[in-house]
């Protein structure tokens, strides 16, 4: 029995995988944090009665991320996805709200258990582990895992044109007191542009940051907001399940991010996301990956702070 709770070892199996670097997150620690506004749709408030979603625009602080816990990754490596994209809603008294989304549709594991056998077995996989090693093994047990890690996943040409995906089903409720279940997505106005692999082994290591600072010198990157709504009888805890494409996906607003913060580094250190940070009108879903979620950030943050 180990006296250490699963939060604990999931960040110390982390920091075996990606070293430990005081100061920086356990996962996706290389990141650039950027400011601007969210307008919300005349539609949002058919879906939820969250403050942000009805009435006047509200400030947001978005940090985009390399999803790996080397801070050094370069941008460019086939291995430093899936990249992030976190919001946080500034809301009314100092409140916040937060959407923690990536860049893949479908998580790889649908709890807690499953997702520190994922990583010891990452761990135990390095060069020279006999085959089958124990990522070969936990993969052929585990499919969802394998068609996520097996999925081509293409380097951005920017982190502005690459779509972002909550994953974890939410509950959103309206003024009426009528509750769906739905899944954030958000959308580059940009549209997707990936990179080839020659492309991407030519950037720089940290072209991504550099590339967004130069393109809001230019003007606001725009992304979409919206929600896929489940339909009854769609599975609604369990992030492996991805829905089927004709699900409605509806509006909630505009998020315009218009300059990179004066000292991203400062910044993202004093920063924290969590995907429980929520707000009258959206609430969590039965799905376990948001308890634990929530309880593994709560970890990190304490150890880089
Ligand atoms: C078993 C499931 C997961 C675990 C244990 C996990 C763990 C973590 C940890 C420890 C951090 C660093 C937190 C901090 O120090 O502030 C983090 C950050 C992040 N995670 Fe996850 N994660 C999981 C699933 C997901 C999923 C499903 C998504 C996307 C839908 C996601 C997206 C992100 C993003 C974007 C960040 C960076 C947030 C920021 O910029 O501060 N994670 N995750």
């Amino acid at each position: 029995d180990d006296p250490r709770g699963l939060p604990e070892q999931i960040v110390d199996e982390m920091n075996a995988i990606f070293g430990k670097h005081p100061g920086f997150r356990a996962v996706h620690a290389k990141g650039v944090v950027a400011e601007g506004e969210f307008t919300p749709s005349a539609r949002a408030a058919t879906v939820s009665k969250a403050p942000h979603l009805r009435g006047a625009p509200s400030k947001i602080t978005v940090r985009f991320s390399d999803g790996t816990g080397n801070p050094e990754i370069p941008d460019g490596l086939a291995g430093a996805g899936p990249r992030g994209m976190a919001v946080k809603f500034h809301l009314a008294d100092g409140e916040s709200t937060d959407i923690v989304a990536n860049a893949f549709n479908g998580f790889a594991v649908s709890n807690g258990e499953d997702f520190l056998a994922m990583l010891r077995a990452i761990a135990a996989s390095g060069k020279g582990a006999p085959s089958p090693t124990p990522l070969e093994q936990f993969l052929a047990a585990h499919p969802a895992a394998k068609r996520v890690v097996a999925a081509h996943k293409p380097v951005p040409a920017s982190f502005a044109t690459e779509p972002y995906f909550g994953n974890n089903a939410l509950s959103f409720t309206d003024a009426e007191g009528k509750s769906r279940f739905g899944r954030y997505r958000l959308i580059p106005e940009a549209g997707s542009k990936f990179l080839d692999d020659a492309e991407a082994k030519a950037k720089p290591p940290n072209f991504l940051a550099d590339e967004l600072r130069s393109r809001l010198a230019g003007g606001p990157a725009r992304f979409r907001l919206a929600v896929q709504l489940a339909a009854p009888g769609d599975k609604v805890d369990d992030a492996t399940v991805v829905w089927p494409d004709d699900r409605p996906v509806i509006e909630l607003g505009i998020l315009s991010i218009s300059r990179v913060v004066a000292d991203s580094a400062t910044a993202q250190r004093a920063l924290a996301y969590d995907p429980l940070r929520l707000v009258d009108g959206i609430e969590a879903s039965d799905d376990p990956l948001l308890e634990l979620r929530s309880a593994v950030y709560a970890e990190s943050r304490r150890r880089r702070r």
